[in-house]
């Protein structure tokens, strides 16, 4: 049974509709992405996920209930890091999480959290004194000290360097390998997919496809591209004779050759077979970009 079920939510500011028509389901203990433009509506999404907002259409249900009739349940059980939360600068890393911990009535012990987060050198750091990764650190602790069974994480890695956001990365699979199921709302097409089991592309308010990022690449391009530069003159019918080659071009001295599934083996034995050699060998496989374009008509950024 799903975690969270979200079926044909829709929701409007005035005349402004921030979300059409959304659906997905979340399956327990994996990392489930929310991938989309700027404006497509994922916080709006989630924060009705969280019980933030009301929806004006649809149905959710988290762990079986209702985010906004069951909302102090609801707050035991879902950990929520909002897009650009922030502490006082004067508030030390320490008083935060003990703080937040006296929220709740079972929480997470704040010593053991402050070093599982890799904050243990920071407690008593003032919050507006940590570099911009240790801050998202704060807010992840933030969002975990009710030890919840779901975390919602939002533009998580936004405005950090890349050393903190693949720490942020190792961060997050940590927590999922602790048990918890978290939904990360992304932007970065690379951070959604290195970490996510599964993503929900939405654009302009509606999924496109939800998928995991294998399988949404799959999806619109099951293609495999070879280019290489071979060593003797090379008759192109030897290459369009093989039952995995689907096309075959030529630019300068270069042969590319796009196919499916076994295409470089099937390549390789015919080049050797011919003892020409293959220089400069290139296999392209297409990214969640291409799948991305694909799907939605345009690029992410
Ligand atoms: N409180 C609000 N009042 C009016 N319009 C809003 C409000 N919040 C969001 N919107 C609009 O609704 C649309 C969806 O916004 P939302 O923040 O959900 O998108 P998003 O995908 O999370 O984008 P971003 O990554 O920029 O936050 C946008 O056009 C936004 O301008």
């Amino acid at each position: 049974m799903p975690v969270i079920d979200v079926r044909n939510l829709h929701k409007r500011y005035g005349a402004k509709v921030a979300v059409e028509d959304v659906s997905f389901a979340v399956e327990e203990g994996e990392i489930f992405g929310v991938l989309g433009p700027n404006g497509a509506g994922k916080t709006t999404t989630v924060e009705c996920l969280a019980g933030l907002r009301a929806a004006d259409r649809g149905t959710v249900s988290v762990l079986g209930l209702d985010p906004r009739r069951d909302r102090a349940e609801l707050t035991r059980r879902l950990g929520v890091q909002l897009q650009a939360s922030r502490l006082p600068d004067k508030m030390k890393v320490r008083e935060a999480v003990e703080l937040y911990a006296s929220f709740y009535d079972r929480p997470a012990a704040p010593g053991r959290l402050i070093e599982e987060l890799g904050l243990a050198d920071q407690r008593d750091t003032r919050f507006g004194r940590l570099s911009g990764g240790q801050q998202q650190r704060v807010s992840i602790a933030l969002a975990l000290v009710g030890d919840p069974r779901i975390a919602v994480l939002d533009e998580l890695t936004t405005g950090l360097d890349p050393q903190a956001r693949r720490d942020t990365w190792r961060l997050i699979e940590d927590v999922r390998d602790r048990g918890v199921t978290i939904v990360l709302v992304t932007h970065f097409m690379e951070e959604a997919e290195r970490l996510c089991d599964r993503l929900a592309i939405i654009d302009a308010g509606r999924v496109v496809a939800i998928d995991t990022p294998s399988g949404l690449v799959a999806r619109v391009s099951p293609e495999q591209r070879v280019r290489f530069r071979p060593s003797a003159p090379l008759d192109d019918h030897l290459l369009r004779d093989l039952p995995e080659v689907r096309t075959v071009t030529r630019t300068g001295g270069q042969v590319v050759v796009t196919g499916t599934d076994g295409l470089l083996q099937a390549l390789t034995s015919v080049l050797a077979r011919n003892h020409i050699i293959a220089a400069d060998l290139r296999v392209e496989q297409s990214s969640l970009d291409d799948a991305f374009v694909a799907l939605t008509g345009r690029t992410l950024d």
